[in-house]
């Protein structure tokens, strides 16, 4: 479980986090949601002892994270964010290995074991076939896979993802979610996405202004009366068969009702805010 209670942060004077309180439960998987600039990401790296909140708590199965080890706190908590590894001269077979580095004395060499666990984790995302190439020479999609497969082989029981689904195709994007979502860990996903989300967090948390606003399950967070003002468009709930999905359209705009399929706006059933 990760618990943060009272979180405030600032970059120099302008307050990001304000007063922020989230749990992730044991096994779920906790989405951070909210419009560009409302804290997701800095959010994300307090949780990861990345960033000291300026006061408030973060804890890792109720020990603090500020005062875990590096090493403790790489055998907890994987983490998948953006900037990881971009232009790293190394094989995308050693990049996953590095994952297994916390569970290894510093300067013991690679087991069969290691190769065992890395080579499964490539399987798992799709990616077994890239594990000879350099890593600084695949698409973003690839990377993206690879950063997951390593965060799979570091085996922690926590699971952070900042945007996993990023350059992603639409088969990629639903196999990574669905995969973190079977892995039976902590998981907390930073997500643009709001239908993917109400596919396959547990919980949402909707940030914005560095506040939390709402959080809940998607179908109790992810209802127009909350997300219109947030987000500034006009939303539609479909309810469909195990489950809903949210349609979009800009509040204003000359365009057509709902792009791309202005005749099926009549069809769509009203949401439910
Ligand atoms: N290193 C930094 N220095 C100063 N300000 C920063 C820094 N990183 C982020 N910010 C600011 O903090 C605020 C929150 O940024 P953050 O990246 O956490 O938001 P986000 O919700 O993840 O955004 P996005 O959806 O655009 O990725 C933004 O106003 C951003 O400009």
């Amino acid at each position: 479980m990760i618990e943060v209670r009272g979180v405030c942060f600032r970059y120099g004077s302008a307050p990001v986090l304000r007063d922020v309180g989230i749990t992730a439960r044991d096994g779920k998987v906790l989405g951070l949601l909210g419009p560009n600039g409302s804290g997701k990401t800095t959010l994300l790296r307090t949780l990861y002892g990345s960033l000291r909140p300026e006061s408030g708590t973060v804890s890792i199965d109720d020990d603090d994270v500020a005062r875990l080890s590096t090493r403790e706190l790489a055998r907890r908590i994987a983490v998948v964010v953006q900037e990881h590894g971009g232009d790293l001269p190394v094989t995308v077979a050693d990049l996953v290995l590095l994952g297994r580095t916390p569970h290894r004395g510093s300067f013991a060499q690679t087991t069969a074991d290691d190769l065992d666990i890395a080579a499964d984790a490539l399987e798992r995302v799709g990616a077994i076939h890239l594990a000879g190439r350099p890593f600084a020479g695949l698409s973003g999609g690839e990377r993206q896979r690879v950063l997951v497969a390593r965060a799979l082989a570091q085996a922690a029981g926590h699971l952070l993802l900042d945007e996993p689904t990023n350059h992603l195709d639409v088969r990629y994007q639903h196999e990574v979610l669905d995969l973190v979502r079977g892995l039976g860990t902590t998981v907390v996903v930073v997500l643009h996405d709001l239908n993917l989300a109400a596919v396959y967090c547990d919980e949402v948390v909707l940030l914005e202004d560095g506040q939390v606003r709402a959080a809940g399950t998607p179908d109790e967070v992810l209802v127009p009366d909350i997300l219109e003002p947030v987000y500034e468009v006009r939303v539609r709930r479909v309810e469909i068969e195990g489950g809903f999905q949210l349609a979009f359209r800009p509040r204003t705009g000359t365009g057509p009702a709902w792009a791309p399929h202005a005749g099926a706006a009549a069809d769509l059933p009203r949401g439910r805010g």
